[in-house]
């Protein structure tokens, strides 16, 4: 039997993505000792590069960046990592059942479900004004919208079903869940996250790609962040290592993986919320925080791309973005992901939510199959021959267990939201499902890095002058 390997650092991070890995720099930054213990045998978590051969990659996480994500882009400048803007040249095609259209700017052509769209639109953003960021639960009618589901407040409007049909491609993809399953409160503060400091969230900013969310895609991958900082971060990473075991007392704090056991006085768990009851934690946490993480579960979300030589969608002056309206289909968005050089061409889309139930358990010849030809119906009858295909589920990566990230149920937000961030006497918490600003990605992940490394520094330095 080898003997258990005992070291000790001020703090302990655990968990190598981009949440922990800022905090962990950060931290060394301001002269404290950590060392990050991260469950993979790689870094980055949700941020994962494809590797598309001659030194090119391909996004099979998280990408898409924008404007307000301001914590994200510094971090990338810090880095020397550029951005590069989304293809958005060209049309975008709606599909909905038989019918095929083409339009350009931000409205799908949905003729006859227009006005209710519009109606939709505006009452969420009016709604999303009122919403209080830091705190939810104290929102006007906070109680009677995080009783009802996100499809019943739309349909409270007096809104057709097709706004609704409409509003799920946009959730398929964002959340990875259907407006059914969503509480209509945890929707309202989503959007309202989507900014900064300065600017208010609102649903164009979400959903959009000029201006918006889906803008930009850092140059080499967003995993070359994750892979900056920890090379920056050298051997006080840890890889391999899943922390099973946290305990603490009046000293200091232990964490224990397999082999290893560190002591520190701080910890930072920045795993997904939902992943937090595989790790046993002495004190246990009180029952409702320890309630709340069970309950912050991930959408089920799957990438599916395919490469061609060229984007040749681009010469019919087509973007490459489609939106499927419907059931019917297994993909609910698509994006041109071609590499900033301009080939090969590829293309990515979301296989989320409802078509995730229907279609992750099918074999996987008959979902290529399926993905691209919904691939051919927004870009032609050449989507069908690939060079090469493969997916990302995320559902099947026990560290994440889900994708994008987590989507509360109706009554979660106001019983238990209070418990989200309150630190567990020695142990704090980062991610991107801690953040209010950009909650659930990369930018809010990184975010909660660096407040949570500030929030320790704080603490220390009052400790070290007491
Ligand atoms: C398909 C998909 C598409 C997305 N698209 C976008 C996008 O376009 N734009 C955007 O901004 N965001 C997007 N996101 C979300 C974004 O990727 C995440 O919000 C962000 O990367 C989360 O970072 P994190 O550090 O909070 O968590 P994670 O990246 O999940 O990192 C947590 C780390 O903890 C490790 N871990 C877990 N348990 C343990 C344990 N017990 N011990 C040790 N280590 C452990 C994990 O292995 C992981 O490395 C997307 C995500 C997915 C899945």
């Amino acid at each position: 039997m080898t003997a258990r390997e005992r070291r000790s650092v001020d703090v302990v991070v655990v968990g190598a993505g981009l949440a922990g890995l800022t905090a962990a720099r950060r931290l060394q930054e301001r002269g404290r000792s950590v060392l990050v213990l991260e469950a993979r045998d790689r870094v980055g978590g949700r941020t994962l590069n494809h590797d598309l051969g001659d030194g090119q990659v391909v996004e099979s996480g998280g990408q898409f960046v924008g404007p307000t994500q301001d914590r994200v882009l510094a971090l990338a400048t810090e880095l020397g990592v550029d951005t590069f803007r989304a293809h958005d040249d060209g049309d975008t095609v709606y599909v909905h059942g038989k019918a095929v259209r083409r339009f350009s700017g931000d409205i799908p052509p949905a003729w006859t479900t227009l006005p209710d769209l519009g109606l939709l639109m505006a009452r969420l953003d009016r709604a999303v004004r009122r919403i209080d960021l830091d705190a939810p639960w104290r929102s006007p009618d906070a109680h009677r919208l995080d009783a009802m589901t996100t499809a019943s407040w739309a349909r409270s409007l007096s809104l057709g079903g097709g706004a609704v049909e409409v509003l799920e491609i946009l959730l398929g993809s964002a959340y990875g869940t259907t407006a059914a399953e969503t509480s209509a409160l945890f929707t309202l503060w989503y959007v309202a996250g989507a900014g900064d400091e300065t600017h208010r969230g609102t649903l164009d900013r979400m959903i959009g790609v000029d201006g918006g969310a889906q803008e930009s895609r850092f140059v080499g991958g967003s995993h070359r962040l994750s892979a900056l900082l920890a090379a920056d971060l050298g051997d006080a990473v840890v890889l391999d290592a899943p922390v099973r075991r946290i305990e603490q007392d009046a000293s200091g704090a232990r964490v224990s993986t397999d082999h290893l056991d560190v002591d520190a006085q701080h910890v930072v768990v920045a795993v997904p919320p939902h992943l937090v009851a595989g790790i046993d934690l002495e004190p246990a946490l009180p029952a409702p925080q320890a309630e709340l993480f069970r309950r912050m579960t991930f959408g089920t979300l799957m990438k599916c791309e395919a490469v061609y030589d060229e984007p040749f969608w681009r010469a019919d002056g087509l973007s490459g973005q489609g939106l499927f309206r419907g059931d019917a289909e297994p993909v609910c968005s698509m994006f041109d992901n071609t590499p900033p050089s301009g080939a090969p061409g590829v293309l990515m889309g979301f296989l989320g939510a409802h078509a995730w139930k229907t279609w992750a358990d099918r074999p996987a010849a008959q979902r290529r199959g399926a993905v691209l030809r919904s691939f051919a119906r927004v870009v032609g009858p050449r989507a069908l021959e690939p060079t090469d295909y493969w997916e990302q589920d995320w559902t099947t990566e026990p560290w994440t267990r889900g994708g994008p990230t987590a989507v509360l149920a109706p009554g979660v937000l106001t019983e238990l939201g209070p418990w989200r961030d309150v630190p567990h006497g020695r142990v704090h918490w980062a991610g991107a499902e801690h953040a209010n600003h950009w909650n659930g990605y990369m930018d809010g992940a990184v975010r909660t890095g660096e407040d949570v490394a500030d929030l320790i520094t704080r603490t220390t330095r009052h400790e070290e002058t007491a």
